[in-house]
């Protein structure tokens, strides 16, 4: 049997980091994502002498665990936890989980993988206990780099994982593709599980990015909370990737350091960043329908991002990469701000419709002179 299962990355348009301090937040799912590809045989089949195995296809790794060693070292969570409520990942589990991680020599250079894969084998033997089985994960998500790539691993681990114990099932087709959606209830059910995968990859998560890459679209977040947003006119962002690797447990966690020191001024600058969100997502849901007030809207945008932004470095969260892209983009005038956890990793920068139709001009002038000189160059 295979299941295949996907969930999108996304993008943080404000919020982030004030979010896991109860702040507003507003994100939006993007058009990359994670694949997990399940492969059970059949029951019966394997057995005690069979493996678990991750294939990690985009650092070019592969891990298994003979099921004998899992249920030795996991016992509890090998018979298979309530798989509607699911109960967070104890420290002494993670430790035993940590033990089994540690069994195989991740290249140094690749250490970060050993989360995601603490987070996998906790979300598979919760799941589906100790049988054999391979999950195939590939992604077109920048990993660690501020786009929700844990969240979308998570999410189609959960997905995946579910199905195949057949508490969730897809239902309608989503328009124009092979995939298929599951209902509200759900994708609640994988939320809630995705929510624990990020816990051990992120060590205290608001459960945004996992929310948002579950039920798609754009969102308003707060404390657990989820408004879905509907945007009348889109407004187009270009994401530049520093390229700078980052993670996001240690940046979340030096941001609560911060606040411990300076409670009062950091409950300030949280405040604010819930006032920008909340009047952020107010003007998302503005229905745009003159070019005079898209062009407000975007300016209105434009204005907050950057406030957001200016925020984010009082949080220590910006990066001298970060700021190399500030620079460059505010020559042509143009808005940014980290996304994510920041730190490096990657940066929105607005593109008004201003530009674009700029660049439609363009591209029509440099076209109709092409056409023109085309046509003429035969009688030339
Ligand atoms: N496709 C994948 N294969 C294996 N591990 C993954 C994959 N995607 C994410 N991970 C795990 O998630 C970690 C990256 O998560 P992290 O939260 O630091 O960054 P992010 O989710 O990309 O950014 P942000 O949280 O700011 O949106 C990786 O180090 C790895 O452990
Ligand atoms: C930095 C953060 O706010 C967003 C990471 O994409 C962390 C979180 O909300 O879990
Ligand atoms: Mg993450």
């Amino acid at each position: 049997m295979e299941i295949r299962a996907r969930a999108p990355g996304k993008i943080i348009l404000a919020g982030e980091h004030a979010v896991v301090h109860g702040s507003s937040a507003v994100a939006a799912a993007i058009d990359l994502y994670t694949q997990s590809s399940l492969h059970l045989p059949p029951p019966g089949d394997g057995g005690a002498g069979g493996e678990v195995e991750v294939d990690l296809t985009d650092s070019g790794l592969a891990f298994s665990w003979p099921c004998s060693r899992l249920l030795e070292a996991l016992g509890e969570t090998c018979r298979k936890a309530e798989l509607q409520a699911p109960r967070p990942c104890s420290p002494e589990e993670l430790a035993s989980i940590a033990r089994l991680v540690e069994l195989h020599e991740i290249p140094e250079a690749k250490i970060w993988l050993s989360a995601g894969l603490s987070a996998f084998l906790y979300l598979y033997t919760s799941i589906l206990g100790c049988r054999p089985g391979k999950v195939v994960v590939s992604s077109g998500l920048p990993m660690g780099a501020g786009l929700g790539s844990s969240a979308a691993f998570s999410v189609s681990l959960s997905g995946a994982l579910l199905t195949a114990a057949g508490v969730v099932c897809a239902e309608g087709a989503v328009d124009g593709t092979e995939w298929r959606l599951l209902g509200k209830d759900h994708l609640e059910l994988v939320n809630t599980w995705a929510f624990q995968g990020e816990k051990i990859i992120h060590g205290k998560p608001s459960g945004i990015d996992n929310a948002v890459s579950t039920f798609g679209s754009m969102i308003k977040f707060k404390k657990g909370e989820l408004t879905n947003l509907k945007s009348g006119n889109p407004v187009k962002m270009l994401i530049t990737d520093t390229r700078v690797g980052r993670n996001t447990k240690a940046l979340v966690a030096g941001v609560s350091e911060r606040a411990s020191r300076h409670p009062d001024a950091m409950a300030s600058v949280f405040h604010a960043v819930n006032t920008i969100s909340e009047e952020l997502s107010s003007i998302v849901e503005l229905a745009a329908t003159d070019e005079i007030a898209m062009t407000s809207k975007e300016e209105k945008l434009a204005e907050l991002m950057e406030m957001n932004q200016g925020l984010l470095q009082c949080m220590g969260v910006s990066h001298s990469s970060i700021e190399t892209v500030l620079r460059s983009t505010l020559k042509y005038n143009l808005v940014s701000k980290l996304t994510g956890a920041g730190g490096g990793g990657c940066v929105l920068t607005l593109i008004p419709t201003r530009i674009l139709l700029y660049l439609i001009t363009c591209v029509a002038f440099i076209s109709l002179k092409y056409l023109r000189s085309s046509i003429s160059f035969p009688f030339s």
